[in-house]
């Protein structure tokens, strides 16, 4: 593979090129959009080998260095369940905090909320799902259940004035249960919103959607929850996360999760690949002339970073595109 340094004066060539455009159909997007960076958690949950501690810690604070604002740090999940992210006190205590940004982690009970903030957790997620036997699957337990554990760390948050964010994942698609309605998608967005979550995070977890489906699904969360709330949060398996993610900035929504170099999967829904790429959605964001606030020639570098450690090509189709120009 390239060396970084062989990649870096080339690189702007692409993005150079780039050009905002003013159409009429731009009116309905968003004016600047703000992304979630899960690499470090989502992207880096599935690998199979750990990933030592300070390649975690280099790797957020290259992503903070890229301006990304809101950067998932790790999972305050049970190791015996998520071995990858039995570090995770390790990790946030050893990152940068640069001022402005967030470093939010996932937790799935009292036990992880606790153990979060002991580590110094400013911010946590809770997860649930549409589908019940993800939820199964993913967090032993019912939709309902989840509920119940997802509620006592709203509380306990709530008491210690710690933002809390949702994600709700199979919103189109189910690797147990096939199809996945958005009348249960709206219902369990509408649950997480009302039980004091800040922002929704709906997630096609194993990237099945397509763009017909995400305004569906998504025109029935709106009907229950603010769109200001929620955020997107596609894998792309089958190359459709950009355009799923496209579909619904242009349906209102302005926060978006992506992992660099479309790093990711869900240790509990196998064949799922990576999160769409953060260089990729820069790249189309620059070029419609929406502000991001990311650096993307710092975020291929992280890419390339990564990606050499984990001996992986990258995902990301303009860090592919950017080491043949
Ligand atoms: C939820 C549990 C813990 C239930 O797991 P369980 O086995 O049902 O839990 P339990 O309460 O019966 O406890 C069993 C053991 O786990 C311990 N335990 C219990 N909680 C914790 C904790 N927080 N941290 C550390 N340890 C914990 C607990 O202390 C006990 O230890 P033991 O007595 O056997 O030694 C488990 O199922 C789990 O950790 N699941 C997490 C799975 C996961 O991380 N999945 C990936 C993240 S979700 C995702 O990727 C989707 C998303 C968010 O990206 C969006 C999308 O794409 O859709």
């Amino acid at each position: 593979m390239a060396s970084v340094r062989n990649l870096v004066p080339r690189r702007l060539v692409g993005l150079a090129s780039l050009r905002a455009v003013s159409t009429s159909s731009m009116d309905t997007f968003p004016k600047r959009v703000k992304i979630v960076e899960v690499g470090p958690r989502d992207g880096l949950q599935n690998e199979k080998n750990v990933v030592p501690t300070p390649v975690k810690i280099k790797l957020i604070d290259m992503l903070s260095e890229a301006g990304l604002p809101v950067i998932e740090a790790t999972s305050f999940v049970s190791p015996k369940w998520v071995p990858q992210m039995a570090d995770h006190t390790e990790v946030l205590k050893g990152i940068r905090k640069f001022p402005g940004i967030n470093y939010p982690v996932l937790v799935p009970n009292m036990k992880g909320f606790e153990a979060a903030v002991a580590a110094g957790a400013k911010e946590v997620s809770v997860f649930g799902a549409a589908s019940e036997l993800f939820s199964k699957k993913n967090i032993n337990c019912s939709i309902e259940e989840s509920f119940q554990h997802m509620g006592g760390v709203l509380q306990a948050a709530k008491a210690t004035g710690i933002p809390v964010r949702g994600y709700v994942s199979c919103v189109l698609g189910c690797p147990y249960e096939g199809k996945i309605s958005p009348a249960k998608v709206a219902e369990v967005a509408k649950k997480l919103y009302t039980m004091g979550c800040y922002e929704i995070s709906l997630g096609d977890t194993i990237g099945v959607g397509t763009p017909g489906l995400m305004k569906d699904m998504l025109s029935a969360v709106m009907r229950e929850v603010p769109v200001t709330t929620l955020a997107v949060h596609c894998h792309d398996t089958y190359g459709q996360a950009l355009a799923n993610t496209l579909m619904a900035l242009q349906m209102g929504v302005s926060v978006v999760d992506t992992s660099v170099a479309g790093l990711g999967g869900c240790p509990y829904a196998q064949g799922a690949s990576g999160n769409l790429a953060t260089e990729d959605l820069v790249y189309m964001l620059t070029g419609l002339g929406i502000h991001t606030g990311v650096n993307l020639q710092k975020l291929l570098e992280a890419g390339d970073f990564i990606c050499q450690v984990l001996n992986r090509k990258t995902s990301s189709k303009v860090a592919q595109a950017s080491c043949k120009l």
